[in-house]
């Protein structure tokens, strides 16, 4: 690379500061000349055919038709995370741009998420340490039941990677598993986690303790949860979203919420993100909210990184893109 230009990449900016982790600057100024959105929009006549790759992380900067026709060299869309619903990859591909994510990285961290989503709000962890942390609240022992976990059924809608390593985990919970998938898993991973096919979802939501939503968003999981689902529910179970906010009708779980229909929910993914301050949601006592944290940690986010680069420079290269997405 010695006396070359570093190829352009266009990245997200939050005020004068790259929209990515401080400690993946160097790594990334290494191999691409960092252009943010920021610089991109002030000087766009010089800039707009230098740009040949979009680091997209988390989402950003979002990607639409004036944005591509503006950008005649663009090759590479790096998305970082699994989820691609942000994205148009029709339309991408019409302007010939490849697409790639780092969906197996994800996995492990996202699916430890659910499990202590399902935990705190089980064992009412965010509630005590309020509780405990408040100068003039006096203590009940008495006031500080939780669910049990063990024992409990979880059901887990979408069975992927992310929701078998969710059953990996709740096995070691003794939890019984349902599980609710477009296709059946084999037998032998069934077996492995001890985990039961209900074909109708309607009959995990009839019997889970816990509902652990880890479906992809599709036009197909739209609004999937809504209010006859969370009818279905028991009133003692709780909901927990690891996927994403849109595959539940939002307005229906706070009412379901409010009127006892379900117990409690435990979400990382809401929609818009974050929450209007005032937003009903916020209000719950009955809710636990995190900032679509999923795959959050410092080893996980620093791979989907070095991924997202992998995939840049490949396809600039005119290689396979490693992990692309295709139409
Ligand atoms: O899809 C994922 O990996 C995360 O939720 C962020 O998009």
């Amino acid at each position: 690379m010695e006396g070359q230009e570093l190829p352009y990449v266009l990245v997200d900016c939050i005020g004068e500061r790259l929209g990515v982790y401080e400690d993946h600057v160097g790594f990334l100024k290494k191999r691409f000349h960092l252009i943010t959105m920021k610089e991109y929009l002030e000087n766009k006549t010089v800039l707009s055919k230098k740009i040949r790759a979009i680091y997209m992380w988390y989402h950003k900067p979002a990607i639409n038709e004036e944005l591509l026709q503006s950008l005649p060299n663009l090759k590479v869309v790096a998305s970082s995370g699994v989820g691609i619903d942000h994205l148009d990859l029709k339309l991408l591909s019409s302007y010939g741009v490849k697409v790639s994510n780092t969906p197996f990285i994800v996995s492990t961290d996202t699916a430890d998420m659910g499990m202590a989503l399902l935990l705190a709000s089980s064992r009412r962890l965010v509630e005590g340490h309020e509780m405990a942390v408040s100068p003039d609240t006096e203590y009940f022992p008495a006031d500080w039941l939780g669910v049990e976990v063990s024992g409990a059924t979880l059901g887990i809608v979408g069975m992927g990677t992310i929701g078998y390593k969710v059953a990996e985990r709740a096995k070691a919970f003794e939890m019984k598993i349902l599980y609710h998938n477009r296709n059946q898993r084999k037998k032998e991973e069934e077996s492995a986690v001890g985990a039961v096919y209900c074909k109708k979802i309607d009959d995990l939501l009839q019997q889970a303790d816990f509902v652990l939503l880890a479906v992809n968003l599709t036009p197909q999981t739209h609004k999937l949860i809504g209010k006859r689902e969370l009818e279905l529910m028991k009133p003692t179970a709780t909901l927990i979203n690891i996927s994403r906010g849109l595959v539940v009708d939002q307005d229906a779980l706070v009412e379901a919420l409010q009127n006892k229909v379900i117990k409690a929910a435990a979400l990382d993914v809401t929609y818009p993100e974050p929450l209007p301050r005032d937003h009903p949601l916020l209000k719950l006592k009955n809710v636990i909210i995190t900032p679509h944290i999923g795959s959050a940690t410092k080893k996980t986010r620093w791979v989907m990184m070095e991924e997202m680069a992998e995939s840049i420079e490949a396809g600039l290269a005119g290689l396979p893109v490693p992990r692309e997405v295709l139409p």
